[in-house]
């Protein structure tokens, strides 16, 4: 821990932020791991791809309110944007495939964890990386890099941006491997292709367009790469610290897009993290391991004269459009592999060479809007990030520097300071070690002499023109006259051949007319015929239905008659009805008291007969028991006869046998006149009583 906060107190500096260190220092023994010199030269030797993410936010609580629709969906499994577009009234959708997709529900926690926190860790292992965030204004490129300010508590706030966390990570890796470290910042902004420096203390200028005030220098290395001369660079030792000039920075860089009177943010800013690791070798040796981090939020990426550019920001807009047009020119040149990448076209591309192509490993987070307003700038950033999809980098870890080597590089670096700051306070001009001026000196003195070439040129293309002036006055002059008389006969032949037109369109209109009309009368002829001969069977038709109309008159006439006569008919009938009628009734009243009274005659009848039958009933019922009695004594004389004679012969059987039988058959006589008598009377009886019952 000692050592550690030796280290840091040490505030050695090793290099400038750009000066970081290079692979090809070949001094400098390469102490990595084998896992990542295995990845390492897997990448060097096939490369890696840019990686592109993308981001959509939400819809403003204002977008909300005014419904705003949404042409912009986002699936995030399987990593693809899809833009609806409106051409012509049809529908047409693009999708876009990314290496992440984060849709608007997606907070910083997991934009971070997902994207950037695998990043911190290759800087840790000595990668230098950087992390652009592009796209239009108000997408969410400053949310998604910086997030939202700390809470008056110090405490970290949910949305928080992948700078504070990435800082917060870095930390609490290193805490946790109580390593030996140091850490500086940079923050630069890159505006109208000037640096200013966001660290500076407050009298350095803070616009770039203060005139009277030395802008910051961007200078090259001499071994192909540049570095900002003068940048601030602080030294940190908690993510506190580094809040708090994140906040400074951001602030400055807010007061002058306020004073500037600004809709939308035109600078591009540039946030680096340069890590000093310590590390001892198995031979006990100190080695140094370096690792960069640079955040960078571009301007935004809309079309300048949509956001309001005009005449006195035109250089504003200019320069602004170089920076990103020189990034999308160096994309396309990378993406199609031409030779030339020009890088320095702008000041951006120079700054970040080596994030494009180079050894940096790289990472795009494009931010767009889900807003159908926004559709034309979201396509084209859809296109710019996809595009930037195919650019390859090789990415290197950075070799390991001996602290021998490294104590070197410091002190002449203090010496370097130490002049600087010698030749400050003498005020006699700055100081630049003897390699650089002699190099300097060099490039100065050839570019006299190049100018010097190109001023011959340029007098004796100078000369050329004026001839070719002359020229050129005396073959406009003879233009002139030709193209006077040009004119007139273009004119002339221009009226003649709209005459020309007018007849021949006349004529084609007249010969269509004719044609048309020939069609119609054969047309109407045709219609002509089928009308008369329709006209034919009509009236043979007509004639038919009148003779059939006369006919159907006299049947109605016949039939009226007959209606008539059935009427009068009816009405005789319905007289003679009532009369009949009339007279049944009559009748059949007649009739019923008629028979009332016969069957009150027969009812007396009836019961005289019954009295008068029952007496002869009584009379015959006493006639019967005298004839019962009378019959039985016979018997019993008979059988007393039959008893006398039993014992004697049997020739007096006969005699006895014709009077019995004789006896027999007198009896069956009266017996059948009795019956039939008693037959009689039940008929009678019968009869009378059936009458009796209807009535
Ligand atoms: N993913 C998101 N979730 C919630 N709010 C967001 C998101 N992205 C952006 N915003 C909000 O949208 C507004 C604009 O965002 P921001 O300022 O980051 O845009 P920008 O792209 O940086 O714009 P400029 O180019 O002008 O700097 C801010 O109020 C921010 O809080």
């Amino acid at each position: 821990m000692e050592s550690s906060q030796h280290q840091r107190r040490g505030g050695s500096v090793p290099r400038s932020p750009s000066q970081t260190p290079r692979s090809n220092d070949k001094s400098v023994r390469d102490l990595r791991s084998g896992d990542s010199n295995s990845s390492s030269k897997h990448d060097k030797d096939k490369g890696v791809n840019v990686q592109v993410i993308l981001r959509c936010r939400p819809l403003s609580a204002d977008e909300m309110r005014i419904h705003t629709p949404v042409v912009i969906s986002c699936n995030e499994n399987r990593r693809e944007v899809c833009a609806v577009q409106n051409i012509a009234n049809k529908q047409i959708d693009r999708t876009f495939l990314f290496d992440k997709v984060f849709g608007p529900s997606s907070q910083q926690k997991e934009l971070f964890e997902l994207a950037v926190s695998p990043i911190v860790n290759e800087v840790l292992q000595g990668y230098n990386c950087t992390i652009f965030a592009y796209g239009q204004t108000g997408t969410g490129k400053t949310y998604t890099m910086e997030g939202g300010a700390r809470k008056k508590n110090g405490e970290f706030p949910s949305d928080a941006g992948a700078i504070p966390r990435a800082v917060k990570q870095i930390f609490d890796i290193l805490e946790a491997q109580n390593a030996e470290y140091n850490m500086k910042v940079t923050f630069l902004e890159l505006y109208n292709e000037e640096i200013a420096d966001l660290l500076a203390p407050e009298e350095t200028p803070k616009f770039i367009d203060d005139k009277s005030k030395k802008p910051i220098a961007l200078m090259e290395d001499g071994k192909g790469g540049v570095f900002v001369r003068g940048l601030e660079e602080e030294l940190v030792t908690t993510a506190n610290e580094i809040y708090k000039i994140l906040e400074k920075g951001s602030a400055k860089r807010r007061t002058a897009e306020t004073l500037l009177n600004k809709q939308s943010s035109r600078s591009h800013s540039i946030f680096s993290i340069t890590i000093h690791i310590k590390e001892c070798t198995p031979e006990g040796e100190e080695m140094i391991k370096c690792g960069k981090l640079n955040l960078v939020d571009l301007a935004g990426s809309e079309n300048i004269s949509r956001s309001g550019a005009r005449e006195g920001r035109a250089r504003e807009a200019g320069e602004i459009n170089k920076s990103l047009l020189t990034l999308g020119r160096v994309i396309n040149a990378l993406v199609e592999h031409s030779g030339h990448v020009p890088y320095r076209d702008s000041k951006l591309t120079r700054l970040l060479r080596d994030s494009l192509g180079g050894k940096t490993k790289t990472c795009i987070i494009a931010t767009i809007s889900p807003s159908i307003h926004c559709l034309e700038e979201t396509l084209s950033t859809l296109d710019y990030a996809h595009r930037a999809k195919n650019i390859r980098n090789k990415p290197e870890i950075n070799q390991k520097m001996m602290k021998s080597a490294l104590m070197k590089d410091l002190y002449s670096e203090i010496d370097r300071l130490r002049q600087e700051v010698y030749a400050a306070r003498e005020k006699n001009g700055i100081y630049i070690p003897r390699d650089r001026y002699l190099l300097e000196e060099a490039e100065k003195k050839a570019m006299a002499e190049k100018i010097e070439r190109m001023e011959l040129v340029s007098e004796s293309k100078e000369k050329q023109i004026t001839e070719l002036q002359e020229l050129y006055n005396s073959q406009q002059l003879l233009t002139a006259d030709l193209s006077d008389k040009l004119e007139k006969t273009e004119k002339k032949l221009g009226q003649t051949e709209n005459a020309l037109f007018d007849l021949e369109d006349k004529h084609r209109q007249a010969n269509a007319t004719i044609k048309e009309k020939e069609f119609l009368i054969s047309n109407l002829l045709k219609s002509e015929k089928a009308l008369v001969g329709h006209a034919f069977e009509l009236r043979a038709e007509l004639e038919n239905a009148a003779s059939d109309v006369s006919d159907l008159f006299a049947k109605i006439e016949r039939k009226d008659k007959i209606e008539d006569g059935n009427k009068a008919l009816i009405q005789r009938f319905q007289s003679q009805l009532t009369q009949q009628l009339e007279i049944l009734h009559k009748t059949v009243a007649a009739s019923v008291t008629q028979q009332e009274q016969q069957l009150k005659d027969m009812e007396e009848d009836m019961q005289s007969f019954v009295s008068t039958k029952s007496e002869a009933t009584e009379e015959l019922r006493g006639r019967l028991g005298k004839l019962k009695d009378t019959y039985g004594s016979g018997i019993r004389a008979l059988d007393n006869i039959a008893l006398k004679l039993d014992g004697n012969s049997k020739s007096t059987f006969g005699d006895l046998n014709s009077e019995v039988s004789k006896h027999s058959r007198d009896l069956e006589d009266l017996l059948k006149e009795l019956l039939l008598k008693l037959m009689l009377y039940l008929m009678t009886f019968k009869v009378v009583f059936t009458i009796k019952k209807r009535s």
